[in-house]
């Protein structure tokens, strides 16, 4: 049998001395999406930014596509197909949003024209300044440049955090396309589940640093009860 897309093994990391998370394992299928839930603080941003490569690791080990990447530094890591949307939306703000996406396209499925596909507003906005953009469309950008990197694993923390009702369904739609029906491999950090579980196939919560449960996430739309313990039923 094939091995998965990316195994993560025994991941113990933090800042500095300091341990965030222990003995984090799991694996995700090539074409699979995975719901990465918690409370606030629980180790999620903690769990990304490890596999980008921008904390201390302890222990463990990250596998991509058979290669083996814990020991890299971050600019390897992209190369080795790793896509990131931070939270802070990492966008030129003095390029124009079609420089934005041709100043970093690499040779792939995903082209800038694809990505005005994705997201007509963009289209629109070709020649609006990444600072003249509302907080929706600089998240649709950052997506948009991580997906012309044409990465193997896609990682977007928390992408509809602070976004109005309208936006979210946009952007949602569009994590879906590339998710389920384009199969990219994705991690999706959120907080709230009802959200991202439709568009993912396995869900894991962290609960002070380590995994707490695991599923597969199509159950937990039916019957998402069991999450009430580490989310609070808040989170439905
Ligand atoms: N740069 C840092 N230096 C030291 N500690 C940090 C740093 N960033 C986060 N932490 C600590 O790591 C723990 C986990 O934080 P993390 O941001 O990973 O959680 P999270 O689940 O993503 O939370 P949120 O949903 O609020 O973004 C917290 O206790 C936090 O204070």
């Amino acid at each position: 049998m094939a091995e998965p897309l990316l195994i993560v093994e025994g991941l113990r990391c933090g800042y500095g001395e300091a341990v965030v998370l222990s003995d984090v394992s799991f694996t995700l299928g090539g074409g699979e999406s995975l719901a990465l839930l918690g409370r606030n603080g629980t180790g999620k941003t903690t769990l990304i930014d490890t596999l980008v490569g921008t904390t201390k690791r302890h222990a463990g080990s990250i596998r991509l596509g058979g290669r083996d990447l814990h020991s890299l530094p971050v600019h390897q890591r992209a190369a080795a197909g790793i896509g990131w949307v931070p939270q802070e939306r990492n966008i030129f703000r003095s390029l124009t949003v079609h420089e934005n996406l041709t100043a970093v396209a690499r040779p792939g499925a995903w082209t800038p024209a694809r990505v005005y596909e994705l997201f007509p507003r963009l289209a629109e906005r070709k020649q609006n300044l990444g600072n003249q953009l509302s907080g929706g469309e600089q998240q649709m950008l950052a997506f948009g440049r991580a997906l012309v990197l044409n990465p193997r694993l896609l990682l977007l923390d928390e992408p509809l955090e602070g976004l109005a009702p309208l936006i979210v369904e946009e952007l949602l739609r569009a994590i879906r396309r590339v998710a389920r029906e384009e199969g990219l491999s994705s991690i999706l950090v959120e907080q709230h589940p009802h959200m991202v579980l439709p568009v993912t196939d396995q869900t894991i919560v962290l609960d002070r640093g380590s995994i707490a449960f695991r599923s597969a996430s199509e159950p937990l739309v039916i019957d998402p009860r069991p999450l009430d313990a580490w989310l609070g039923v808040a989170g439905h």
